[in-house]
């Protein structure tokens, strides 16, 4: 089966320039959506890890189906004002503007193997922040997961020194 089949490119959303990569058709048919699920899954199995970090919203698709098949706690990375307790908080730019990401500061403890989880990488702006706000925590990033990967933008150099899956790489 090949996930890359049921992502639409479209053309100047939200902004002109921009091609953006729409997972909706993905999701929207059950037998992908699972095996995108399994096939990361498969990749971290035995490899130790204790949370998965997913990133507000479309991390939240992928983040806490992968929580459940590794048997781990799912902790949210939330845009700014959503989280009631108190939190972190680091601000970052996008392949489409600036924005603030929080987490619970209570939500990862000294030490713990986190996997942290997106449905794209573009610029790395949105998971360098994440990354951040778990490591402020005393977290360790044990691995940061996509099911897809923009690497014409180069948005893996700003994660050098970190293990970084993707399922899907244009
Ligand atoms: O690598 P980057 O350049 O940071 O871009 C990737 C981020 O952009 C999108 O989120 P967006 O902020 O559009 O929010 P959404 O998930 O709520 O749609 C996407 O879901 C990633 O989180
Ligand atoms: N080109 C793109 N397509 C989908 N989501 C994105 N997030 C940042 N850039 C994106």
């Amino acid at each position: 089966m090949r996930l890359e089949d049921r992502i639409r490119d479209i053309q100047d959303f939200p902004q002109k320039g921009v091609l953006f990569k729409d997972i909706t058709p993905l999701l929207q048919d059950g037998a992908t959506f699972r095996a995108a699920m399994e096939r990361m899954a498969a990749h971290y199995t035995g490899s130790g890890i204790q949370t998965v970090v997913g990133v507000e919203s479309r991390g939240f698709i992928f983040g806490a189906p992968l929580a459940y098949l590794l048997n781990c706690g799912f902790v949210p990375v939330r845009k700014f004002g959503k989280l009631p307790a108190p939190t972190e908080s680091v601000e970052y730019a996008l392949e489409y503007g600036t924005n603030v990401v929080e987490i619970h500061k209570d939500a990862v403890k000294p030490g713990e193997r986190v996997l942290i989880v997106d449905d794209l990488l573009a610029t790395g702006g949105t998971v360098s922040a994440s990354i951040e706000l778990v490591e402020r925590l005393g977290g360790h990033i044990a691995g940061v997961a996509f099911l897809v990967e923009l690497t014409f933008l180069k948005g893996r150099e700003k994660l050098k020194g970190h293990d970084v899956f993707a399922l899907i790489k244009y």
